[in-house]
This record gives C-alpha cells, sequence and structure tokens, in this order.
C-alpha cells in the first residue's frame, strides 16, 4: 500500500523526534518533509538535531535536508498533513499559514488549543469534536485546518477521567502533579535546578489543566464546546524524572461509585475498539488506554511509562478520600501519549473519518457506520 506523505514542523525538538520515532515504520504515513528553526534549515537532520531517543536516528532521515519555516519557501513539495510540534508563540504564527496553504495541521502547541473553532482531541474522548474543522475559514477556501492534542498533563488525567464521568459524572477533582524534565523540552530545565530537588512551579501549566479538562469532557453545541461544569483545581511541579508524569487525583463524583464499580469504568474502557472498529484499528491506539494495576506501590514511570506501547494511561491506589469521595495516582508517558502519540492518533482518527482525503487508506468493511461509532464513543 502506498502510504501518505507528512511533513514535521518542529521536527529536531524533542517532540519532533519522538514524530520521527513514531512515524518511521508506521503503515499509512511516510516522513517526505522536515522544518525546523533558520538555526536549522539547510543542514542536514543529523547535523540540525542533538538526536537524543534511545533508538537509532532512521539513516533515510538523518540525510534529509531541513526546510525553511513557511509553506512558500519549502524547496521540495509540501505534504497536506504535517505534524507541528513548536513553542506557543512560534506556533500561533506559523500553523495557520500551513492551514491556509492547505494542510491538515495536525499540533501539538497549546496555542490553539482553546480556540472556539479549533477541535482540542483525545481520540478515546471526544473525537466528535473533530466536527469542528469544517467550521474553520481555511477549510472552506485551501482545505487546510487545525487539530490539537491537549497538555500532556491534562491528557493522561483525562483518559482516567472519561469513564468515571460517563458512568458517575464527575463534580470536583484536585490534582496534584509531578512531571518529567523531557516535557520542558531540550536542553529545558537546567542540571543544577532540578538535580535532587523539585520546582513547584510549570509556566501556565496549572491553568491549562483546569481549562482544557473542561473542554476535553465538555459537549459540542454546534459551533462550540460547553465545557463541562465541573470544579479542578491542579498542583504542577517539576521532578528528577526523565520521562512520565505521575499524577495525584482526588475526585467527588456526581453519583455514588463502589471501588468495584470506579475499577469497571476503568478496566470496560474501550472506545475505539468495542464499538464497530474490530479489524479496522488504528495503529497507534492501545487496546487497554487505561490499564489499573493493583500493586500497593504503582504506577511508577520508570516501571510503568511504556504500557501501550507508551500510549496507555495506568492508575492505581485507588482509596477513599477524607475530603472528595475517592483518590487514585495516574501516569502517563508526556513525549508519546502527551504529545507525538497523541497528535499521531489523531491524524490516524481523521483518516478514518475521511478527513486527511486518504485515498490510499484500505477500504473499510462498513466505512460509515465506523465513523459514526467512533465520533460517538
Ligand atoms: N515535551 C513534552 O513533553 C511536550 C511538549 N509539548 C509541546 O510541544 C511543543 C514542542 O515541544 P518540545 O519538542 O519539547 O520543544 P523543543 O524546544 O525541544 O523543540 C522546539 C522545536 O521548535 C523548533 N523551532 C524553534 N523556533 C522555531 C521557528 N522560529 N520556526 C520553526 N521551528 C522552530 C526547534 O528547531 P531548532 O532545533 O532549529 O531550534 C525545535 O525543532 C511545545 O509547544 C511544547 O509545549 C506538548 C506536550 C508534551
Ligand atoms: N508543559 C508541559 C509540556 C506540555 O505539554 O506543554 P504544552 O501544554 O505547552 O503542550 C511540561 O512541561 O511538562
Amino acid at each position: 500500500m502506498e502510504r501518505r506523505n507528512v511533513g514535521i514542523l518542529g521536527a529536531t525538538g524533542m517532540v519532533g523526534q519522538r514524530f520521527i520515532q513514531l512515524l518511521a515504520n508506521h503503515p499509512w504515513f511516510n516522513i517526505t518533509w522536515l522544518a525546523a528553526s533558520d538555526r536549522s534549515a539547510g543542514k542536514t537532520y543529523a547535523d540540525a538535531c542533538k538526536w537524543k531517543l534511545d533508538t537509532p536516528l532512521p539513516k533515510h532521515i538523518a540525510q534529509m535536508v531541513v526546510q525553511p519555516n513557511t509553506p512558500e519557501a519549502s524547496t521540495t513539495e509540501l505534504p497536506r498533513i504535517i505534524f507541528a510540534a513548536l513553542d506557543a508563540d512560534i506556533a500561533r504564527e506559523l500553523e495557520p499559514k500551513f492551514a491556509e496553504a492547505g494542510c491538515a495541521v495536525i499540533s501539538n502547541s497549546s496555542a490553539f488549543r482553546m480556540t472556539l473553532d479549533v477541535p482540542l482531541v483525545i481520540p478515546e474522548v471526544n473525537a466528535g469534536h473533530l466536527d469542528l474543522i469544517e467550521r474553520q475559514a481555511t477549510r472552506k477556501t485551501s482545505g487546510g485546518y487545525i487539530v490539537t492534542n491537549p497538555n500532556c498533563s491534562a491528557i493522561g488525567l483525562v483518559l482516567a477521567l472519561k469513564p468515571l464521568e460517563d458512568r458517575f459524572g464527575i463534580d470536583s477533582l484536585f490534582v496534584t502533579t509531578m512531571q518529567a524534565i523531557s516535557g520542558a523540552g531540550y536542553p529545558g530545565v537546567p542540571s543544577l535546578d532540578i538535580l535532587g530537588n523539585v520546582v513547584p512551579f510549570i509556566k501556565n501549566e496549572e491553568e491549562k489543566m483546569q481549562e482544557e479538562v473542561g473542554k476535553l469532557l465538555g459537549t459540542l453545541d454546534g459551533s462550540s464546546v460547553s465545557p463541562l461544569p465541573a470544579k479542578v483545581s491542579a498542583h504542577c511541579n517539576r521532578v528528577a524524572v526523565e520521562d512520565g508524569h505521575t499524577e495525584c487525583v482526588s475526585i467527588k463524583l456526581r453519583k455514588p461509585a463502589t471501588y468495584e464499580q470506579v475499577i469497571a469504568a476503568w478496566e470496560e474502557f474501550q472506545p475505539l475498539s468495542g464499538k464497530g472498529l474490530d479489524g479496522l484499528h488504528l495503529p497507534t491506539a492501545p487496546l487497554h488506554p487505561v490499564e489499573y494495576d493493583t500493586a500497593v506501590d504503582r504506577p511508577q514511570p520508570r516501571l510503568d511509562r511504556m504500557r501501550g506501547a507508551g500510549m496507555a494511561s495506568t492508575v492505581g491506589r485507588l482509596r477513599p478520600c477524607s475530603i472528595f469521595d475517592w483518590k487514585f495516582v495516574v501516569l502517563s508517558h508526556n513525549t508519546i501519549r502527551g504529545a507525538a502519540g497523541a497528535a499521531l492518533l489523531n491524524a490516524e482518527i481523521l483518516a478514518v473519518l475521511g478527513k486527511l482525503d486518504f485515498r490510499q487508506f484500505p477500504p473499510l468493511k462498513q466505512p460509515v457506520q465506523v465513523a459514526e461509532a467512533v465520533v460517538k464513543a
């Protein structure tokens, strides 16, 4: 099967490298275009990038020439699918240019997450919000659009919250994060600040978590999303862990739930595989998006971040909370499920829903039913 060409904007950074790693053997997508800042444009990728991952840099990627950061300056053909891994300020300026040029911009940045007509999506949680794409001005002119995935702490948390919201409703929650260093990009936090230390501040992180949870679990009312009316309070901390964000959560539910009912809600949560998508697996989707571990001392970042190939959210330590109803711990991989893997899964669901002009996608058995099942899940 011929694969669809894709590009990566911000390809030399921590998230850009994860995109390259995850796309290296992807069955539907083929990297043909890489771009970064003016510092890198014109160099080979190997010269421009400090490769930090523990799998080798693919040889054909190493030899690719890094392109300038605008559609018109590209010296090679611009693919119609662009994965973007830019800082928010740069994304705010560049991503619309690619959407105007007719690209599907699958963004990882916070720049447009809360914009009314931009979907903020986790496919297992709110795939129906992708309908917002059709409201974007560029969709009607060039066909291009922007889709975003959430903040890396919000993703792991919301995967654990969605089954609870569906079955019991969420009234309030209190969450304290312990976030890995890789979340700050490269070179990121200075070693003298973080070694043997905890930094109780990550700029804008608490605000992003609080508002993104509401939009992700909110309801699409035609032209915009009404946020979930739950109170969310977040404390965010940077800790000396390489990869994997850990979060301690206390939650008040709207309906009473027993220990067994809460665990069942997590364990039975298979929104993409159980309702018509059988046999039409999305390559990056984990079979179990939420895994509950019964051990008293799990989840732990070093031991659990690669569950579901880095795409699962691991939950543990469910116990009664003396202030709210229940408390538990959530862990997810911040640069895979929290970033590049999240964007890749968004691209895959867009492909299945026919929003990537994805002509080479293998024929679906029952296309309409499958799409509807995914959207309603
Ligand atoms: N790390 C994480 O866990 C997560 C990060 N994110 C978000 O993803 C985005 C990228 O993060 P991360 O990879 O960690 O950041 P890095 O700092 O590691 O990488 C930034 C990338 O942007 C490129 N860049 C910088 N300036 C420009 C420019 N003017 N034009 C084009 N490209 C430019 C850099 O290229 P060059 O090498 O040439 O400087 C590099 O490729 C951010 O918005 C971040 O908040 C989201 C979720 C998780
Ligand atoms: N701020 C997160 C990384 C992240 O997800 O950022 P953003 O919301 O800008 O994508 C961290 O430091 O761990």
